[in-house]
């Protein structure tokens, strides 16, 4: 016999299975005075190869902002030290004005509130669309106790809620594995978004993705950002273009420009480092 999701949920969350990226954070993100992230003089080598070199990087509160940057600029980099899996050699990294990152691991940056969306969709195949919205809610201290009972009013609505903003409340009962690339691409961020996290780091977000897709993509991005900080790092300069309001150019581990899409893709030194191609020239004759 099959186990349904609440006996699912029951296994995974065994009480002698309690992880520790779901203890409670100790206090809530600060932005009162602020950037919701901030890094300063952050820098980075691996083998004596400065993957970061002096990065100085602020995001604001709600703000949606664009990261590109040629091959190995050092955008993942960037991503992997705000995220705890990566020790700089030095610099400062704060989240909100009283969190230091650099004192923390990856599960109490996680639970603190910043989600990492990667490149590829990680979503568990053989479950239902609104089953893998339910696991991730686990993840959500403050539902955590009720989730062992059952899924609440609360739970429920919450779920109806992102399966809205994700554009999949019909495909709720369909096995996350059927879904289209783009679709599954949705539905890990929707699982991101049930932890409600304060910043969300999204990589890569429409690789492979078919045009209409990357248009509803680009929509959702634009409506998540306001909610919680969005962080996206994308190649597709179009993509880009569709949604930015401040893009950040990445070079050899530090920036090399920052401002609107148009400011940046006509700055002479992005155009030699990175914008130098074709595709990079319809994007010039664009603005
Ligand atoms: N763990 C590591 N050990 C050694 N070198 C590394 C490591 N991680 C990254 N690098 C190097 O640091 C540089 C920056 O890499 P990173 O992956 O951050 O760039 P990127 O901007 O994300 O590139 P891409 O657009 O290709 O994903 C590269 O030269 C890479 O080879």
């Amino acid at each position: 016999m099959s186990m349904t999701n609440v006996e699912r949920l029951r296994e995974f969350a065994r009480p002698d299975r309690v992880f520790d990226f779901m203890a409670p954070a100790d206090s809530p993100v600060d932005v009162r005075h602020g950037p919701i992230l901030y890094l300063e003089d952050v820098s980075v080598s691996f083998d004596g190869f400065k993957a970061i070199d002096d990065l100085n990087l602020t995001i604001d509160d709600g703000e949606l902002r664009c990261i590109i940057g040629p091959n190995g600029a050092g955008k993942t980099t960037m991503m992997d030290i705000i995220t705890g899996k990566t020790r700089p050699d030095r610099g400062q990294a704060w989240f909100g004005s009283r969190h230091n990152l650099l004192q923390m691991d990856e599960p109490q940056i996680a639970n603190l509130g910043i989600g990492r969306k990667f490149q590829k969709p990680t979503v568990f195949e053989a479950l239902s669309v609104s089953a893998n919205l339910e696991l991730a809610m686990v993840g959500d201290r403050r539902v955590w106790k009720t989730l062992l009972a059952r899924l609440d009013h609360e739970g429920r609505e919450r779920i109806d809620e992102i399966m809205e903003t994700i554009g999949l409340s019909a495909e709720r009962d369909r096995l996350a594995g059927v879904l289209s690339h783009g679709q599954k691409q949705w539905l890990e961020i929707g699982m991101l978004l049930m932890q409600r996290p304060r910043l969300l780091l999204v990589d890569e977000p429409v690789a492979g993705m078919t045009e209409p897709e990357m248009h509803r993509t680009a929509e959702l991005m634009t409506r998540l950002a306001g909610q919680q900080s969005v962080v996206v790092v994308e190649h597709d300069m179009g993509f880009v273009r569709s949604i930015a309001r401040t893009v950040t150019v990445l070079d050899q581990g530090s920036v090399l420009a920052e401002g609107s899409m148009d400011e940046v893709a006509n700055d002479p030194r992005v155009i030699e480092v990175y914008l130098g191609g074709d595709e990079a020239s319809d994007v010039r004759e664009e603005t």
